[in-house]
């Protein structure tokens, strides 16, 4: 079945809405970052950089590291863009876009996300890396999708148990990183747990300036959530939606965040920009 024209939107150069990508442009491994900026500080890295390209925030460059094709793409903020970048790049590997319909055989992407965070654990350095061995959606944006072969029911409940989580918010989901990954870039230089994912950086993230929190006391119990050993190590917006959209689509996926912030402490880097520079190198040696 051909896929309207309406949900498979193609640009007239037959490049993808927004991305502006053909599926000629893309690596089957792919980094994705933020910031627009941060684009051009993985890519010098790169020992070719052939194709370039931005539409709105979503910058990408294509090149080669070791003789391997890498592509770096941002993503801007928050799970509403990741929702568009990893339905797009799915669309570029496995969709034809000539008759519009979904190819036999389907590529498996990589797609590792290199991105800055707040720690919530006070023992998590500032300047430090954590990768994400779990995703926590706080912001509802994977109960778009038929998410029952992702969720972790017994972890969800005791986190909403422990957090008292009001019911009028959506109900979170924990799903799973990707275990090959997931040893391939941890090390003894980095700490693992789950990454919270917000829809906001203010109230969402528990941060208060002129307004007042619905649930003050949020962060404090997500800092004491313990499932059998495993914590919540760091906030975010992007990794759960990263995680659950890779799994229900059959791609791999890691996060690894810079901790530029320090919540449980109040402090924050003196030198993000050498923290991301920093997790570049890390993730570029591991790939
Ligand atoms: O530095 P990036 O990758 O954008 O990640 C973090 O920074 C942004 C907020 O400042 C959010 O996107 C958050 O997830
Ligand atoms: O605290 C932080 C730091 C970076 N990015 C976030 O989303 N939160």
């Amino acid at each position: 079945m051909s896929i309207k024209a309406s949900e498979l939107i193609l640009n007239p150069d037959g490049s993808v809405y927004h991305l502006n990508l053909k599926p000629e442009h893309i690596a089957d491994t792919i980094i994705v970052v933020g910031d627009q900026n941060r684009v051009e500080l993985v890519s010098r890295h790169f020992d070719t950089v052939d194709f370039k390209i931005q539409k709105r925030e979503f910058k990408t460059h294509t090149g080669t590291l070791n003789s391997k094709r890498i592509s770096v793409i941002s993503t801007g903020i928050g799970t509403d863009n990741i929702d568009i970048v990893i339905n797009e790049l799915d669309a570029l590997a496995n969709i034809d876009f000539e008759t519009r319909t979904i190819k036999q055989h389907l590529t498996s992407l990589n797609i590792i996300r290199i991105g800055t965070s707040g720690g919530l654990q006070p023992n998590i350095p500032i300047d430090s890396i954590v990768v994400s061995e779990y995703g926590l959606d706080i912001n509802g944006l994977l109960h778009s999708y038929q998410t029952e072969t992702i969720s972790n029911l017994e972890m969800e409940d005791a986190f909403i148990a422990h957090t008292n989580w009001n019911s009028n918010k959506a109900r979170p989901i924990i799903v799973k990183g990707f275990k090959s990954l997931l040893s391939k870039f941890e090390s003894d230089v980095t700490s693992k747990g789950i990454t919270a994912t917000a829809n906001g950086f203010y109230g969402p993230q528990g941060r208060v300036l002129r307004l007042q929190l619905e649930d003050a006391a949020l962060n404090k119990k997500m800092d004491s959530f313990n499932f059998k050993g495993v914590k919540i190590t760091n906030l975010e917006m992007e990794t759960s939606a990263i995680y659950g959209l890779s799994h229900l689509l059959g791609h791999n996926a890691i996060s690894l965040n810079a901790i530029i912030a320090n919540r449980a402490n109040g402090t924050f880097s003196k030198n993000p920009r050498k923290a991301v520079e920093d997790l570049i190198t890390y993730t570029l040696d591991r790939i």
